[in-house]
C-alpha cells in the first residue's frame, strides 16, 4: 500500500505538467500576437503569460442537422391496408454567440461548434426533438468577421417559459410574430393532420437567402408551417447530400464520417507560425470584414443555422399527394432532413474600456493599473512585459466604476509594424479618455531613453497614424517615476513644455499620487468639455 502512494506521489508532478499544458499551449497559440518580434527583449524573454487576454479566435460554427421524417404505417381493422402515421423530424440546433458582461475574452470558447442534431420523427406522427443550440458566450465589443458561410442573424431572446397547455388557442393570434408562429404549430400538431401553412411575409427574423434543391424547396415550403425559423430559398440547382431514411445503420455512418469531417479540422489552428501567416494572408482576400458587432450585453446571434428536419409520411400523404409512380422516390426525398448550415469566423475583441493606458514599453503602465484597481498584470523591468492587453476595473466611492485597458508599450515607428506594432490600438479605439504614461526616468542616471516630452510625442503621432482625431479625445498625462532622483526636475520640464493637458505626478509602485490621479480620471469621464492635446501649443 505504501509502496503504490509512493510511486503515484512520484508520478503526480508529470501529471500536474500536462494538466497545465494545455492552459499555456492555448495561451501561446490562441493569443493576439501578430506583431513582428519584440525589439527591445535584449535577449532576456518574457515569461509566457498564460493568463494573458485572448482577443482574436478563429471559428467554425456548423448548425446541427435536420431530423429525418418517419416512414410508418398503422394498419387497424378498419384500415387494413395501413393509414400513414409518420411523423416529421426535428430541426436541428443552431449555433448562437450571446454577449455577455462577464466575460472578459475569448479563451472559455470552442474553435469548433456544433449544434445538436434534431431527432428523426416517429410513427404516431410524433414529431422529431428539435436538436439543442449550442450558446456560446463572448465579450462586450466582439466583432464578428465572416471567411466562408452565411451571414449571422439577429435573434430575440425567447422566453424559456413553455406554452402553458391551458393558453387558449384563439388567443395566440394577439402574441408576437414569432411566438404566433410557435402556437400555430402546437395547434397544428393538437389536431392531428391540420398543419397550417404560415404565409412567409409573418417572417420577422431577417433570415438570409440559403440555398436548396427541389426536394429541399418542395420540403421547407411545408416545413414553414411548424417552424419559426424560415429561410427564403433563392437557387433550386446546387447538390445537395441526400441521405438514406430507411437504413438506420447508413445514416448513423453518414452522421459520423461527416462529424470526423467536421472535428478534422482541428489541425487547421494547430498549425506553425510559418502556415498561420500564409493561412491569414489567404483569409484576409475573402474575409467579409466587421459583419456585425455585440455591443450589448443579452444579443444573440445565429452564426450557424440548425437545418429543417423531414418530413413524415403522414404528412406527405395529406398534404401532397404524390402521384402512384413517383411516390417512394418522393417520399424518401421529403422525409430527409436537411444540413445545418456551415460558417467560419473571426472574432476579434475591440475592448470598451473607459480608460485607455498608452506609453512606451517600461513606463510603467502595467504598475500603474495594479495601483489603480485589483488587476494583477505582469510587471518586469525589461520592455515588452505585457504582450496582450490587461483589463482592471477602477471602482468610486459613489460606486462608479470605470475599466481601465493597459496595452502593450508603444515605440516610434509602430505603424511601420515596429515593436508591437498597432495590433493593440483596437483596445483603445473605442475608449473615452487616453492617459499618457510617461516615465520621467528615462534619460536619468545615464539611462539612453528618450525625454517624457518626446515620449508624448511619439505617443501621440503613433496614435494619429493608426487613427486620425484620436488624440482629440479627452486626455491627461501620468508622470510615471517621480520618486527616482532627478525626476522633480524633468517633471518641472516636463509642465513648462507641454500645457493645457492635465499633467499628474505619480509614483506608482508606492501608490503617491494615486488618489489624486483618480479623480483626475473622474473629471475627464464627467466633464462635458474636456481637450486633447494639442501640439501647435506646446513646446516638445
Ligand atoms: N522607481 C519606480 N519604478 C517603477 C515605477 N513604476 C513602475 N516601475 C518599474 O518600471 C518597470 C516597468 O514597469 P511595468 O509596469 O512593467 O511597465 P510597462 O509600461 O507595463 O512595460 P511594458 O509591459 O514593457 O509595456 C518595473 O521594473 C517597475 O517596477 C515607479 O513609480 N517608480
Amino acid at each position: 500500500m505504501w509502496r503504490r502512494q509512493q510511486t503515484l506521489l512520484r508520478r503526480l508532478p508529470p501529471l500536474r505538467a500536462m494538466a497545465q499544458a494545455p492552459s499555456s499551449w492555448a495561451a501561446d497559440r490562441l493569443g493576439c500576437y501578430y506583431g513582428s518580434a519584440p525589439e527591445g527583449r535584449k535577449g532576456k524573454t518574457a515569461p509566457l503569460q498564460a493568463r494573458g487576454m485572448v482577443d482574436k479566435f478563429r471559428m467554425r460554427a456548423k448548425g446541427g442537422d435536420g431530423g429525418n421524417g418517419c416512414v410508418s404505417l398503422r394498419r387497424s381493422r378498419s384500415s387494413r391496408l395501413g393509414m400513414p402515421d409518420g411523423g416529421n423530424g426535428g430541426k436541428g440546433g443552431d449555433v448562437i454567440l450571446e454577449c455577455s458582461r462577464s466575460i472578459w475574452d475569448f479563451s472559455g470558447l470552442q474553435h469548433h461548434m456544433r449544434g445538436g442534431r434534431g431527432g428523426n420523427g416517429v410513427s404516431k406522427n410524433q414529431i422529431g426533438t428539435r436538436g439543442s443550440d449550442k450558446i456560446a458566450q463572448v465579450p462586450v465589443g466582439t466583432v464578428i468577421h465572416l471567411v466562408e458561410g452565411e451571414q449571422p442573424s439577429l435573434t430575440v431572446n425567447k422566453p424559456t417559459r413553455s406554452l402553458d397547455p391551458w393558453d387558449i388557442p384563439g388567443t395566440a393570434e394577439q402574441s408576437s410574430d414569432s411566438d404566433q408562429i410557435d402556437n400555430a404549430v402546437t395547434k397544428g400538431f393538437d389536431v392531428g393532420f391540420s398543419h397550417r401553412h404560415i404565409d412567409p411575409k409573418h417572417n420577422t427574423d431577417g433570415n438570409e437567402a440559403v440555398k436548396g434543391s427541389n426536394s429541399q424547396l418542395e420540403n421547407s415550403k411545408y416545413l414553414h408551417t411548424y417552424t419559426y425559423s424560415k429561410p427564403q430559398f433563392s437557387s433550386t440547382d446546387c447538390d445537395v447530400r441526400i441521405y438514406s431514411c430507411k437504413e438506420g445503420t447508413d445514416e448513423k455512418d453518414q452522421t459520423e464520417s461527416e462529424d470526423e469531417e467536421f472535428w478534422e479540422d482541428e489541425d487547421e489552428f494547430d498549425m506553425d507560425k510559418e502556415d498561420d501567416e500564409e493561412e491569414d494572408a489567404r483569409e484576409e482576400q475573402d474575409v467579409q470584414y466587421c459583419v456585425a458587432e455585440m455591443t450589448k450585453p443579452g444579443q444573440r446571434l445565429i452564426v450557424a443555422r440548425g437545418g429543417e428536419g423531414g418530413l413524415g409520411n403522414a404528412f406527405i400523404m395529406k398534404e401532397m399527394r404524390p402521384s402512384k409512380a413517383n411516390k417512394q422516390e418522393k417520399i424518401a426525398r421529403l422525409s430527409t432532413g436537411q444540413p445545418g448550415t456551415e460558417s467560419f469566423l473571426i472574432l476579434e475583441l475591440k475592448s470598451i474600456a473607459d480608460v485607455g493606458l498608452v506609453g512606451l514599453p517600461n513606463a510603467g503602465k502595467s504598475t500603474l493599473l495594479s495601483a489603480l484597481s485589483r488587476a494583477q498584470p505582469e510587471i518586469a523591468d525589461y520592455e515588452f512585459t505585457t504582450l496582450r492587453p490587461n483589463i482592471g476595473s477602477l471602482t468610486y466611492e459613489d460606486y462608479f466604476s470605470v475599466k481601465v485597458a493597459d496595452i502593450p508599450g508603444l515605440i516610434k515607428g509602430a505603424h511601420e509594424n515596429r515593436g508591437l506594432g498597432h495590433a493593440f490600438l483596437r483596445h483603445i479605439e473605442r475608449t473615452k479618455v487616453i492617459a499618457y504614461v510617461l516615465d520621467l526616468a528615462a534619460t536619468l542616471n545615464g539611462r539612453k531613453g528618450v525625454p517624457p516630452w518626446e515620449q508624448l510625442q511619439d505617443l501621440v503621432s503613433e496614435l494619429e497614424h493608426y487613427q486620425e482625431g484620436m488624440t482629440r479625445r479627452p486626455s491627461l498625462i501620468v508622470a510615471n517615476k517621480i520618486d527616482e532622483e532627478g525626476a522633480e526636475e524633468m517633471y518641472e520640464e516636463l509642465k513648462r513644455r507641454v500645457q493645457g493637458i492635465p499633467i499628474f505626478p505619480v509614483c506608482a509602485i508606492l501608490q503617491e499620487g494615486v488618489p489624486d490621479l483618480r479623480v483626475g480620471l473622474r473629471n475627464l469621464m464627467d466633464d462635458s468639455d474636456p481637450q486633447g492635446i494639442n501640439f501647435e501649443k506646446n513646446d516638445c
